[in-house]
């Protein structure tokens, strides 16, 4: 791959990066500093956002290039503090090319709510957003994690559920991880996701 080609790789990838995280600026799911958003590129380098920016007002340089164990591959570069999360996604399957984060209301107090260590959507038409689901009479897992600052270790929590989650998976009290094998994947089931818990919580405000 010559110069010019992988040159133009990364800078699509930040493009897309950038506009991800207006987009879920815009919904009101990466408050503050919170949130993550990564791309893994078609010849396998992945950018992700930089730790500690706020995720809707990107520029180029608040997206950095991080190695298959989350290590930045320019010294000084900070990733994202969840980084681990992400590469946890790339390495379980290789069609995977984008990882989104975000911290919305919904997510953070059903997931606070939930008991039996998941999140249950059901008789929802907007459930078909989920690869796999064809009808609103399916029952939709949504496994919640408890918490840890230590991301390591809450990536040996999440492993055994690698591949059987259509739907993405919930941090209890922080917020959503989906993916997607392109970003536009990507965005439509968190879009799909956070539609569904935002329904779900005025459900439950409506003591359904
Ligand atoms: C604003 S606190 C949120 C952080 O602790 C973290 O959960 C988060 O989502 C953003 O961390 P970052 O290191 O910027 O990727
Ligand atoms: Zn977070």
């Amino acid at each position: 791959m010559d110069q010019m080609t992988t040159t133009d790789l990364w800078a699509g990838a930040v493009r897309e990066i950038i506009a991800a995280g207006r987009r879920m600026d815009r919904f009101g799911w990466v408050p503050a500093t919170a949130g993550n958003i990564s791309r893994r590129l078609p010849d396998g380098r992945i950018a992700i956002t930089r730790s500690g920016g706020h995720k809707g007002l990107l520029a180029a340089d608040g997206v950095i290039e991080v190695a298959t164990d989350g290590r930045a591959v320019h010294p000084g570069d900070r990733p994202s503090a969840e980084t681990l999360l992400h590469c946890q996604l790339y390495a379980h399957d290789p069609a995977i090319g984008a990882v989104l984060h975000g911290h919305s209301v919904a997510s953070t107090v059903l997931s606070m709510m939930a008991a039996d260590g998941a999140i249950v959507l059901a008789d929802y038409e907007v459930q078909k957003v989920f690869a796999g689901q064809t009808t609103h009479e399916a029952r939709v897992r949504v496994p919640v994690f408890d918490n840890d600052q230590d991301i390591a270790r809450l990536c040996t929590v999440v492993a055994p559920d690698l591949g059987r989650m259509p739907a993405g998976y919930v941090i209890r009290g922080h917020g959503v991880y989906v993916w997607g094998d392109t970003m536009d994947v990507a965005l439509a089931r968190l879009e799909g996701l956070e539609f569904l818990l935002a329904c779900e919580l005025e459900k439950r405000k409506l003591g359904r």
